[in-house]
Formats: structure tokens, C-alpha cells, sequence
């Protein structure tokens, strides 16, 4: 069936940083409530009591995110978000669950587009444009990706392939339906899990180079995007990224599964100038 849902999403006036954890396939429903509880009581009061200068969200498996109830808004601080979405609504897609299912178990949001997905599951713009359409319609928020691999990095035409997968992924959707509820994430393919970051020039100079993008083909809606940086975000890292201009948080993964690193990543964005 195509995506017929109301538009549902009011738009946020909250802040514009993000952390978010991927927890990617890790954990069970017993051990992600854990992780949750330790974020939560973990989070400095001025993000929970004052005015919220960076949301925090995380996006644990699909089975795990329903019990995740009692650490997410509005009873809580997180913003839950799947790993993935489906690009219809519902109908005979055997394992495929789309936006207004994540939203019954009480996602906030969908990851689209990771690199994993493009990699393992052979996942290509055209899909992800369809799916970016049908959870922004839905009334999800999205958090695109976006990156290139080592290969196009060493030819030095990643700034040409981002472009091109963000223009790939985007070029259908009503730029209505972004209000606040759409998100970049740059995460440069060879920087993910393997320790290796970009520097904090590069990805300033990529994040500048898809703001400008966004600025020229959407004016002042694409300009508000948040561009989160993602692969290898460390705590030893994360202040370096963030002074590196136009980088607006993090997608975390591994560091994510830590509490204790989480939260200092979480910290280091909030407090970043
Ligand atoms: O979604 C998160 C990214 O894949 C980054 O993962 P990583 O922090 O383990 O490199």
C-alpha cells in the first residue's frame, strides 16, 4: 500500500543538537533497560530541568524499543529511534515494519539509509528516497545517512558522492514534510568501527559543503537541518568534531553501548560553543 498518512508531526522548537546511540544489533530487552536507566540517571539536571540544549536519543532493536517506555518522552528524556523503516505503510512485506508500526511501539524516529543497510542489505537511493518520503509522512522523524567509502574517499570525490546520495534521497519528498523532523547524519563509510575519525577539518568541510547544499536547494528549511558526524565518536574525540563548525552532534555507535562514554559525549555537545 503507498503512504497515505496524515501529516502528524507538529514542528519542535527544541534545540537543534542531537546525540544519538545506535545501538545497532546489540543487547536484549533486559540489558538495553539497564543501558537506558544508566544514561537517564546519568544525565547532567540542566539537560532534563532548563532549557534542552541537546536532544538524546537512541535507537535500540526493534523488539527492545516498546520497553523502553519509561526512559522515553514524554515519560522521559530519550527519543527512541528504529534502525530502519519500511518504505510502505503496511501490506504483505514479510519482515518489513513501516512508520506507523515503529510509532504504535513508541519510536520517535527512524535511522534511514546506514551504511550498513546500503552494504548488507543492498539498500540503494531509490529505496531510501522511499522510505525518507514515507516516515517523514508519517510523521517520524528521520535521521538520513549518508557517506562515502574508502575508495571514493582516496579518489577525493566524497564531497561529489554525498551530494549526490543526499540529492538521490531527498528529491521526492515535500521539503514541507522536514519541519524539524528531518536530520543528516554524515558518517564517512571507512570511519565506522574502525577507530579511524575524520579530522575534525574534513568533516567541518563536508558538513559545510551539505549545509550549502541544503541552503541552496531548500532555503532557510534546509539551512535549520541538524548534520550529525558519525564513525568512531569517542569521548577523547567528540570536542574536536564539534569545534570543527556546522557539525550539529553525533550518531554514536559503539561508544553508545557505554554509558559512561555516552554521557560524556553527551556532555561534550551540549557544552560545546
Ligand atoms: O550509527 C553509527 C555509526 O555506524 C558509527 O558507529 P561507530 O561509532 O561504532 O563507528
Amino acid at each position: 500500500m503507498p503512504c497515505s498518512f496524515p501529516r502528524t508531526g507538529a514542528r519542535d522548537v527544541a534545540p537543534v543538537r542531537w546525540t544519538i546511540g545506535n545501538w545497532k544489533q546489540n543487547l536484549f530487552r533486559g540489558t538495553a533497560e539497564l543501558l537506558a536507566t544508566e544514561i537517564v540517571d546519568g544525565l547532567p539536571p540542566e539537560l532534563l530541568e532548563g532549557p534542552v540544549r541537546t536532544k538524546i536519543g537512541v535507537a535500540p532493536t526493534l523488539v527492545a524499543l516498546d520497553a523502553l517506555a519509561p526512559w522515553s518522552r514524554p515519560a522521559g528524556p530519550l527519543y527512541l529511534f528504529g534502525q530502519n523503516c519500511a518504505a510502505q505503510e503496511e501490506g504483505a512485506f514479510t519482515g518489513e515494519v513501516g512508520p506507523g508500526q515503529l510509532a504504535d511501539v513508541g519510536a520517535h524516529g527512524a535511522i534511514i539509509g546506514h551504511s550498513e543497510r546500503r552494504t548488507h542489505f543492498r539498500e540503494d537511493d531509490a529505496l531510501i528516497a522511499r522510505k525518507v518520503q514515507c516516515a517523514l509522512q508519517a510523521g517520524l522523524r528521520v535521521v538520513l545517512c549518508v557517506g562515502e567509502g574508502l575508495e571514493i574517499r582516496e579518489r577525493g570525490d566524497h564531497e561529489n558522492f554525498v551530494i549526490s546520495q543526499l540529492s538521490a534521497s531527498l528529491n521526492q519528498v515535500d521539503p514541507e514534510l522536514f519541519q524539524d523532523r528531518l536530520v543528516l547524519a554524515y558518517e564517512p563509510v571507512w570511519a565506522i568501527g574502525t577507530g579511524k575519525t575524520a579530522s575534525a577539518r574534513d568533516a567541518g568541510a563536508m558538513h559545510r559543503r551539505i549545509r550549502a547544499w541544503l541552503t541552496e536547494h531548500y532555503g532557510a528549511m534546509g539551512a535549520d537541518r541538524s548534520i550529525l558526524y558519525g564513525g568512531s565518536v569517542k569521548p577523547g574525540n567528540a570536542a574536536g568534531l564539534m569545534a570543527a563548525g556546522d557539525v550539529d552532534g553525533f550518531l554514536v555507535g559503539g561508544a553508545s553501548l557505554e554509558a559512561e562514554a555516552f554521557l560524556q559525549i553527551v556532555r561534550l555537545v551540549a557544552e560545546a560553543s
